[in-house]
């Protein structure tokens, strides 16, 4: 299978955790253009595409459905962006950057797996944005009540970013709620929303308060036990999809709606 110009390689079946991110960081280590990476976002996104168009697919957001979120942080300003699912770190550099430039202060990336963790923290400090972006490792469940007790200075996130496990989107965005890290004021843009579509996420996010409340009765204002969140009926999301391009680009029959926005 080869790659289109400009595209990352298609996705194969196994598509990460086989070597290939250990692969992308020894790419970026020794790149003949290292001097010029160091220090530099653009350069290291750069780099990383590099990869990804030549040697392995990556999941990573990609710069076309990246650009529609960067010039969102450009627009909106938030001060603080939390992100759940960071993998090696291209969209923490990507948004960290655009966060940099916008005036704000704490990207926070959720990442599980500790390889993926590590290699994030190397190329964010490559890219000269370790003092922005910083990775909490292990389950975001944990890493996210970890956030609401400390606090870290944030109560509540200017703007959240689920790019983690699909089916894990709405009970995480509900433990978002209920832990007040997503209130009134906060955006939250979901990835993946056509495919593989979240029809559970995408219905919560458009609901009205009384039919989340119906859902939740007679709970309501209860916390959720440590699996299963119940999340805050009250808010209510001004909605959107937006479409943008997988890193991969365009398969002509797939329609192309990808991202959800969500304005509490
Ligand atoms: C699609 S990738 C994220 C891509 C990244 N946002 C980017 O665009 O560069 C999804 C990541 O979410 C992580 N993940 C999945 N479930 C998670 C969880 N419950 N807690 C933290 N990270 C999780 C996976 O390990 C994986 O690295």
């Amino acid at each position: 299978m080869s790659s289109v110009e400009g595209f990352y390689k298609p996705e194969g079946t196994v598509f990460y955790n086989d070597g290939r991110e250990q692969q992308l960081l020894k790419f970026i280590t020794t790149h003949p253009e290292r001097s010029a990476i160091e220090g530099s976002p653009e350069a290291v996104l750069a780099a990383i595409d590099e990869f990804g168009q030549t040697r392995d697919f990556l999941m990573n957001v990609g710069m076309h459905k990246g650009k529609i979120i960067t010039d969102l942080i450009s627009k909106e300003q938030p001060k603080t962006i939390l992100e759940i699912g960071g993998y090696v770190g291209y969209s923490a550099i990507m948004f960290g950057n655009a966060l940099r430039k916008a005036g704000g202060q704490k990207y926070f990336s959720l990442e599980m797996n500790p390889e993926f963790a590590s290699i994030t923290r190397t190329l964010t400090a490559i890219a000269g944005l370790d003092d922005v972006v910083e990775v909490l490792e292990g389950p975001c469940r944990t890493s996210l009540r970890k956030l609401a007790k400390d606090n870290m200075g944030v109560k509540s996130w200017d703007l959240v970013f689920l790019d983690h496990a699909k089916l894990s989107y709405l009970n995480d965005l509900k433990l978002c709620e209920e832990l007040g890290l997503v209130a009134p004021g906060s955006i939250v843009v979901a990835d993946d929303m056509y495919r593989p579509g979240n029809p559970p996420y995408s219905q919560y996010v458009r609901a009205s308060p009384s039919s989340k409340t119906e859902v939740c009765s007679p709970f309501v204002g209860g916390m959720s036990d440590d699996c299963v969140s119940l999340g805050n009926p009250s808010l209510v999301y001004r909605t959107s999809l937006l479409e943008g391009l997988e890193p991969t680009g365009q398969p002509v029959n797939v329609p192309p709606i990808l991202i959800e926005l969500s304005n509490v």
